[in-house]
């Protein structure tokens, strides 16, 4: 059966962070928006804002409305204020160690029946589940960027996840207007293990010569009608994500065809991560 969340805590406030805490908001929740330091977490609820003053302006929603959802955002620096929360869902940078110690913290500050998610693109919940005392109550709900648009929530169990859990999760992503669908604990789970491979190879071609990363993003755009081509993709996930989660299907798949691209590797190295640091496979301004 399942449970009711009225009270959330989102861990990160980064891009996919700061989408989440609004849906949950437009949904009617209560939500703390954490980060490490406020200067972040100001920036996500800026985005926010940002984002609701275009729904004003173009007529979807009042300013009233946009002043109740931003009303139910109460920003966060410190994991101890999820002991009023129902549940949590952590969508920081993709890194099992940082993953690892926040479930740990959240573990220990959540009520003991409360639910903790995750919104990692490929790591394991079933690990992420282990490093706490509660791993029947630890879920993946991997939701889609840009969240505010984008209508999938990848729904991943772990091996102890409770059916009482996944109820509740799949329930509280149709009431923030998704659909989720059930996949089970394997890297990259659905979405990146058939995504990431594609764009590795996008940048494979850009590595060896092929085309210009413009061709190639016109190649899939006009000629397989895929909304951005896979480099504006790439820059658009940030390519720090790109190669953690190529990382994480060469390691837990073990075979060669996930190798990351070098020049993936390069642009990291160099800090070029995208659009989030203003330079990736484009620049921006
Ligand atoms: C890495 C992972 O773990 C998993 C992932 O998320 S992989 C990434 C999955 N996402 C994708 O594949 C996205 C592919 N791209 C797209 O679907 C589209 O290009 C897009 C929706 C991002 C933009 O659409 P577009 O038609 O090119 O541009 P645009 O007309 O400006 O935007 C369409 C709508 O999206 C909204 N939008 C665009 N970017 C947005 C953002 N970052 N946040 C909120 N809303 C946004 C716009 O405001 C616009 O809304 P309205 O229709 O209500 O006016
Ligand atoms: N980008 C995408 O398209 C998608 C990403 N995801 C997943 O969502 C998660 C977040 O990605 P995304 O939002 O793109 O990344 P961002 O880099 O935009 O945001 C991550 C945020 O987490 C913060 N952070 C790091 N460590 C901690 C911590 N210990 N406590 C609280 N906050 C912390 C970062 O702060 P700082 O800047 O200081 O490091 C940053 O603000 C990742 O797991 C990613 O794989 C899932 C779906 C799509």
């Amino acid at each position: 059966m399942a449970l009711t969340v009225n009270k959330l805590m989102v861990v990160g406030a980064g891009q996919m962070g700061s989408g989440i805490a609004q849906v949950a908001a437009e949904a009617g929740l209560k939500v703390y928006l954490n980060d490490i330091s406020e200067e972040y977490v100001n920036r996500g609820i800026a985005n926010i804002t940002k984002i609701l003053s275009k729904n004003v302006a173009k007529g979807r929603i009042t300013e009233a409305e946009k002043d109740e959802i931003l009303a139910r955002i109460t920003p966060s620096t410190s994991l101890s204020d999820a002991s009023s929360c129902d549940m949590a869902v952590e969508a920081a940078t993709e890194n099992m160690e940082i993953k690892t110690q926040i479930f740990k913290n959240l573990d220990a500050a959540l009520p003991t029946d409360a639910i903790l998610a995750s919104n990692t693109s490929s790591l394991p919940i079933t690990e992420l589940g282990a490093v706490t005392n509660r791993p029947d109550r630890v879920i993946g709900m991997h939701f889609m960027n840009p969240v505010p648009v984008m209508k999938l929530v990848e729904i991943i169990r772990g091996l102890a996840t409770s059916d009482e859990v996944y109820d509740t999760v799949h329930a509280l992503a149709e009431r923030m207007g998704k659909v989720g669908v059930l996949v089970n604990d394997f890297p990259g789970f659905v979405s990146n293990r058939i995504l990431l491979p594609m764009i590795n190879e996008a940048i494979y071609c850009v590595y060896e010569g092929v085309a210009t990363p413009e061709a190639i993003d016109e190649v899939m755009k006009l000629g397989m009608n895929h909304p951005m081509g896979p480099l504006t993709l790439a820059d658009f996930i940030g390519l720090d994500t790109c190669l953690a989660i190529m990382e994480v299907l060469h390691e837990g798949l073990g075979d060669s065809k996930y190798r990351p691209c070098p020049l993936l590797r390069k642009y990291v190295k160099a800090g070029w991560l995208g659009k989030k640091t203003g330079r990736g496979f484009y620049v921006y301004e």
